[in-house]
Parts: C-alpha cells; sequence; structure tokens
C-alpha cells in the first residue's frame, strides 16, 4: 500500500487510493475521487503530522527488503543474489517506475511478495491487477518471468514473531500477578460487508493467524478479534475496535493489549488510531494499562519468515498459492474477471 513521506504527499497518497476501483468501487469514479480526496486531506494530514510528519513505511519496507536479501543469500545460496524492489500502490515508489528500474538493471526472474499476510481482493489482489497492467505496457515481451506469493497467514516464523512480540509485552508492561488475565485484542484493517459478502478470503485469514498464536500462547489468555479504520457511511465488518475498547472498560478493565495483527510494519494505522486515537479512548474509560504490542518491522523472526515463505515457494516451482486461481471462481461478483486477466494472458512459466 504504502504511505505518504511528508505531509505534503498526503494528497496525492489518497487521491491513487480513492482513484483505485479494485479498493473503491465508486460510480463516476474519475469525477469522485478528486473530489473526496480534497475534503479528505486536512485531517488525514493532521493525523500524519501528529506521527512525526509522514509514515515510516517506507523506511521499514525498506530496511525489511534489505535484511530479506541477506536472509535470502544465506539459505538459497544457488539464486543468489537476491535483490529486492519496492512497488507500492498509493505512493512511491509505484509499481510502474520500479518495473523500470527492473528491466535497466536485466531482471530475468521476479517473485511478487506480497507484504500482507492475509489475502484480500482489495489490497494483494488491486497490487497483482496494478502489476498486470504495468508488465502489459512495460514488458509486453515478458522479458522478466513472474511469480506470485500472495499469502501466508499461518506460515510457523509468522505466528512465532507475533506470539513473542505479545510475550515481551506482557512481560515488560504488566506484574506478573495479572499477566494471564490481560485481555489481547488483535486489530485488523476493516473490510466493507459489500466485499466480505463477496466470499473476500481475508477475515477467515486474519482469524486463522488469530487462532494460530492463541493456540502458540497456549491460550493462556482471553482474546478478541476487533477491526478498525472503517471509513464512510457503509456497513463493514465489526465489531469496531473502539466500540470494544469502550466495552472493556464499562467492564472496569484496567489492562489492555492491543496486537495489530494484519500489518507488518509501523504506519498511521499503528501509530496513530491505535496509540494515539484510541489510547485516549482507552484512558477516558479508565484503562490504565492500556499498551500496544511492537509492530514486526525489521524483527529477524519476521524476516526469517519472509525468507522462509520465499524459499518454500521457490524449492515448489509454483507460480502462486493454491489459492490464487479459486480468487475469482469463489467471488460472486460477476464482473471480477481478475484471476483471467491474472492468469489467462500472461505466459507465467519459466
Ligand atoms: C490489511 C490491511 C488493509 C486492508 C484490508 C485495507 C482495506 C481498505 N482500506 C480502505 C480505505 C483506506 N485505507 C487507508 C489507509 C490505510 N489502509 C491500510 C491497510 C489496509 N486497508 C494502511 C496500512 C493504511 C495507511 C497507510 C500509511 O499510513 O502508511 C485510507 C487512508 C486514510 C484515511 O483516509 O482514513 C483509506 C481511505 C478500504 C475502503 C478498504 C477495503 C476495501
Ligand atoms: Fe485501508
Ligand atoms: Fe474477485
Amino acid at each position: 500500500m504504502g504511505g505518504p513521506k511528508t505531509v505534503q504527499d498526503v494528497e496525492s497518497f489518497l487521491f491513487r487510493l480513492f482513484s483505485d476501483h479494485d479498493l473503491i468501487p465508486i460510480p463516476f469514479q474519475k469525477y469522485l475521487a478528486p473530489w473526496i480526496t480534497k475534503r479528505r486531506v486536512p485531517k488525514i494530514q493532521e493525523q500524519y503530522a501528529k506521527i512525526g510528519g509522514g509514515s515510516p513505511i517506507f523506511h521499514w519496507t525498506q530496511r525489511q527488503g534489505l535484511l530479506l536479501e541477506q536472509v535470502m543469500d544465506r539459505i538459497r545460496p544457488e539464486s543468489a543474489p537476491h535483490k529486492h524492489y519496492i512497488a507500492f500502490r498509493y505512493a512511491e515508489p509505484l509499481t510502474e517506475p520500479t518495473i523500470d528500474e527492473m528491466k535497466k538493471d536485466g531482471v530475468t526472474r521476479a517473485i511478487a511478495l506480497s507484504l500482507y499476510p492475509q489475502y484480500s481482493c482489495s489490497t494483494t489482489g488491486s497490487s497483482l491487477n496494478e502489476l498486470v497492467r504495468v508488465l502489459k505496457d512495460k514488458d509486453p515481451s515478458g522479458s522478466i518471468k513472474w511469480s506470485v506469493v500472495d499469502r501466508y497467514p499461518t506460515q510457523p516464523m509468522l505466528v512465532e514473531a507475533f506470539a513473542r512480540h505479545i510475550e515481551q509485552s506482557l512481560e515488560k508492561e504488566y506484574p506478573a500477578s495479572e499477566r494471564d488475565s490481560v485481555p489481547l485484542l488483535f486489530s485488523a484493517h476493516s473490510l466493507p460487508m459489500s466485499v466480505v459478502n463477496r466470499g473476500d478470503t481475508y477475515p477467515g485469514e486474519v482469524a486463522a493467524t488469530v487462532n494460530a498464536v492463541m493456540e502458540r500462547l497456549g491460550h493462556r489468555n482471553p482474546y478478541r478479534l476487533v477491526w478498525q479504520s472503517q471509513v464512510g457511511p457503509s456497513a463493514w465488518l465489526g465489531p469496531k475496535t473502539e466500540d470494544v475498547i469502550k466495552g472493556y472498560g464499562k467492564q472496569g478493565k484496567k489492562n489492555l493489549l492491543v496486537v495489530p495483527i494484519a500489518f507488518v510494519s509501523d504506519h498511521i494505522e499503528t501509530l496513530f488510531e491505535l496509540d494515539l486515537e484510541y489510547g485516549h479512548v482507552a484512558k477516558e474509560v479508565g484503562i490504565t494499562g492500556y499498551k500496544r504490542v511492537e509492530s514486526l518491522n525489521d524483527d529477524p523472526i519476521f524476516i526469517q519468515c519472509l525468507g522462509e515463505v520465499v524459499k518454500n515457494h521457490l524449492d515448489s516451482g509454483a507460480l502462486h498459492s493454491k489459492q490464487l486461481p479459486l480468487r475469482c471462481p469463489s467471488c460472486t461478483n460477476p464482473k471480477c474477471g481478475k484471476t483471467k486477466e491474472f492468469f489467462g494472458s500472461q505466459d507465467m512459466e519459466w
């Protein structure tokens, strides 16, 4: 997805986001996107100003890429040297200049590795569609051979990284006598119900991650899966993170540990929404022990997870996860031809 590096970049970021028909399918999008963007810019600029003037997502993604190169060179020397490129959907570096750079570098084999562990048509699907569009234009002869890692919601090292972050926070933030009774609030970015009802696999995959992490932790603590960052007046998947925080406050709970479970780095959704906005809500309802688990960022166990995902993918010779071709047959939107676009016209063999 990417994020604006500076407050000035907020407008172009939001404009690209509201112009994306895979994320927000609105009628007359070409005309409405600039209008919605203009209205939303001041509020969102203010939020980025409060987290230091921009999104740190580029910093973290670049670190993840550099560390992954090192892990890959070590665990799969036969395909070394490995090199990472970043393709953000709504901020620079965008897919198009990145493909230009890859062609200039003479790349002949590439893997599109999603940094969303759980698949959604609106996020990973949108990025893959953008990649296909750009490749049709920039590499019509298919000089770069591609394959895709589109999800890894229960990869053991991903689960281990989340579990350790939770254990570390419990140990650091709460006295031993209270530790096992602190509720864990797993918070993921919500989805509009129109997308959920189309059969999008994201809610189930997020729940799979949560369940695997709870199994690894031995189900010691009470927990809930809740959904954040709803935008606009339509119905979104709930319960809302904010409402559940208020609910715990009403019950007289003093402790609450929030776990961002569908992001792999810090950005506005963790630093502003979870820390500042909901931190304030928690304080108001008397939850004095409201804390957030640190994001995965450059955690070596998470980088190891990415390395294993890529190594297993290469070793298997697969072009994509077994799930990806099922994406559109399982989606009931008759106009959605995404799978056909992705697999029909591209020669994906190498
Ligand atoms: C798992 C991650 C995400 C899903 C799923 C997702 C779905 C989704 N988002 C919107 C609308 C907006 N999202 C915005 C920002 C934003 N979204 C994610 C992640 C997911 N979105 C992130 C990480 C960010 C922040 C980027 C950063 O700061 O670096 C925004 C912009 C902010 C705002 O205006 O509130 C919008 C709008 C929809 C409609 C949607 C599902 C269809
Ligand atoms: Fe979003
Ligand atoms: Fe679809």
